[in-house]
């Protein structure tokens, strides 16, 4: 046990080195169209399931309320969390709308989708993306593993960030770290005399 303990941490870590390596150039990208997008008066949408779901709220959180300084409240919106939509969309049509449903109802031209999955293949957020696209909205996809039929999906103004790992838990720890990252770096740029 005391070696699988270790062993988990270790992994974890080394998966956020590998990442640091490879993924730089495309957190920056992903930041920059957070940040104009945000400057241009729209607004950050964000989805995911399970563990992806908990990142798609944290982060929009960090967003519309605060991350580590005292700043404006910036407009983002995770679609998980509302239960009676959710439900209702699941039940009357089918779960693979539930984001995409939401997605033709608040996205606009300009907005971004935040679009989280470990594997890339959920079709819940494969639609929502589908339907980002409808809406003139860029994409930044989060993705592990393959990156999925979703790594296939993006055009020329999206971002992927692919963790390099194939397990789901790793890919959500440096998801979250990557989150994390982007809030700073938004936060730096829009608001570089806010101090903590
Ligand atoms: O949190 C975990 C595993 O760590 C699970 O809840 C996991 O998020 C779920 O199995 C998801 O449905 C996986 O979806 P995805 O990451 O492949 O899009
Ligand atoms: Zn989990």
């Amino acid at each position: 046990m005391l070696d699988s303990i270790k062993e988990s941490f270790t992994e974890s870590i080394q998966t956020q080195i590998a990442a640091a390596e490879a993924l730089p150039e495309q957190i920056s990208k992903a930041a920059m169209v957070m940040v104009q997008c945000l400057l241009n008066g729209n607004k950050i949408l964000c989805c995911g399931n399970g563990g992806s779901a908990a990142n798609a709220q944290h982060f929009a959180s960090c967003l519309l309320n605060r991350f580590e300084t005292e700043r404006p409240s910036l407009p983002a919106l995770a679609l998980t969390a509302d239960t009676v939509t959710l439900t209702a969309v699941a039940n009357d049509y089918h779960h693979d709308e539930v984001f995409s449903k939401q997605v033709r109802a608040f996205g606009q031209g300009g907005d971004v989708l935040l679009a989280l999955s470990t594997s890339g293949n959920s079709k819940d957020i494969i639609k929502a993306m589908e339907a980002a696209v409808t809406r003139d909205m860029t994409i930044v996809a989060l993705t592990g593993k393959d990156g999925g039929e979703m790594a296939g999906l993006l055009g020329e103004q999206d971002v992927e960030i692919r963790i390099p790992s194939q397990r789901t838990s790793r890919v959500q720890e440096v998801h979250l770290i990557t989150l994390h990252t982007l809030c700073d770096l938004i936060d730096q740029y829009l608001f570089p005399t806010h101090g903590e």
